[in-house]
């Protein structure tokens, strides 16, 4: 298994994004703004739906990623952390620290 994560991506991002490099297809969706990055989500969901349904496997994959990498450029631009994500869909596991705290307290 890879131990590159969602994470190492984001950092990349936002390093990008900073970087005002012209070549560079984050920060050209930085400097764009959220419609359009969020347009390239949509884009990017639709295409993976598509790939998914017609059992296109190494489509959806494909696919997969860009519609991962378009989340976290839209995440960033709306100044969300991936983190705030992940605590949220740890809280809905009911494993949270807040639920691990108060069933210490048990
Ligand atoms: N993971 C990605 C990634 N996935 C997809 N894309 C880009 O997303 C763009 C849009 O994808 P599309 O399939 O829609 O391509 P398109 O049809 O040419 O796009 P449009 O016509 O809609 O403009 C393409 O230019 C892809 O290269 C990505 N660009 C960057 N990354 C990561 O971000 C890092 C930094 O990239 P830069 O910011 O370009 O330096 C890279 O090293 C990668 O790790």
């Amino acid at each position: 298994m890879t131990g590159f994560t969602l994470s190492d991506l984001e950092k990349t991002i936002a390093e990008r994004a900073r970087s005002g490099d012209p070549d560079s297809w984050t920060a050209k969706l930085f400097s764009k703004g959220i419609d359009k990055a969020a347009q390239k989500l949509g884009e990017e969901a639709v295409e993976t739906v598509i790939a998914a349904v017609r059992g296109d496997t190494k489509g959806v994959v494909s696919e997969s990623a860009d519609l991962l990498y378009h989340w976290l450029v839209v995440l960033g631009i709306a100044g969300v952390k991936l983190d705030d994500v992940l605590t949220e869909l740890e809280r809905r596991t009911g494993r949270s620290g807040l639920a691990e705290k108060a069933s210490r307290k048990d």
